[in-house]
């Protein structure tokens, strides 16, 4: 499904964020890729969909080959490659109704999205969306009002709303405490077993990868140095990957008894 071969990202100022990244990623995993801080996460991440453009090898999602210097395709691409990020990017001042239904912008000729007038079927796909989150309550409040938790599930909602083949979330849950992050991977799992989604996380906490992937990728200086089902991540496997002991500022939190219905 996401498949890279031989990719290499070098910077414009020259530094080699990714090399030698060859991997296979298929329709409906839940993937975390987890290394220390500055390992290519988010570079790998985020070469998927086009933000950072690859400089050599093949990288494709489906039968689409990324090409980051061809507009119309790329939009296209992202229409079935949705994105969250740890800052959540919703529009603050318009609500949460609203902030879903840009998910909509490639079902919506250009002109009515920008004058935010989207068809009743748009709308019941954004209700859904927020239901499937848990926050249909809060379709009338404006986004800027809620908390960080319920702002990333409108995020989540905006992403289902475009009708993914694959969600890559890009340190989604940094700014989460403890349990409303494991509420928010609650979610993403979730989709990922109720809608066959392709999700593809960047963590920085191991148990959060342990308890929520089926398969982790390590990385280190670009490069992937370790690629398995969740089982074989064990503490001596993670110290390869991190070149150091596993420490227990890795963990995030003990796992909680969680609903992912709560609000955040
Ligand atoms: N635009 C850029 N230009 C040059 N170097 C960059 C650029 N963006 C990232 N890098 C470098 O590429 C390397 C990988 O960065 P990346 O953000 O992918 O790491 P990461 O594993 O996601 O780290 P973190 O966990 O801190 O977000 C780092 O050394 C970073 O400084």
């Amino acid at each position: 499904m996401i498949k890279f071969e031989d990719v290499e990202v070098v910077y414009p100022n020259g530094f080699r964020g990714l090399s030698g990244i060859n991997l296979e990623i298929h329709q409906g995993e839940f993937v975390a890729i987890i290394g220390l801080s500055g390992a290519g996460k988010s570079t790998l991440i985020r070469a998927v969909n086009g933000l950072v453009p690859y400089t050599h090898g093949t990288l494709s999602v489906g039968e689409t080959v990324v090409d980051p210097k061809n507009k119309s395709k790329l939009r296209k691409l992202r229409s079935k490659v949705g994105m969250i990020f740890q800052q959540f990017n919703n529009v603050g001042r318009i609500t949460v109704l609203n902030n879903v239904l840009i998910g909509r912008s490639a079902f919506t000729p250009t002109w009515r999205s920008l004058i935010g007038w989207y068809g009743h079927q748009d709308k019941e796909v954004a209700f859904q969306s927020l239901e499937r989150v848990g926050i249909v309550e809060k379709a009338y409040n404006r986004a800027a009002a809620l908390s960080g938790g319920q702002q990333q599930r409108v995020a989540i909602a905006r992403v289902l709303a475009q009708d993914p083949e694959v969600i890559l979330a890009d340190e989604p849950v940094a700014s989460l405490d403890p349990p409303t992050a494991r509420k928010v991977l609650g979610d993403l799992r979730t989709i990922q077993r109720d809608l066959g989604i392709t999700c593809v996380v960047n963590m920085h906490h191991l148990d959060l990868a342990r308890d929520y992937a089926d398969r982790i990728i390590g990385m280190r200086d670009g490069k992937v140095v370790f690629d398995g089902p969740t089982a074989e991540a064990t503490d001596s496997v993670i110290a390869e990957v991190y070149q150091r002991e596993v420490s227990a500022g890795d963990q995030l939190a003990p796992e909680a008894e969680v609903s992912s219905k709560e609000p955040g």
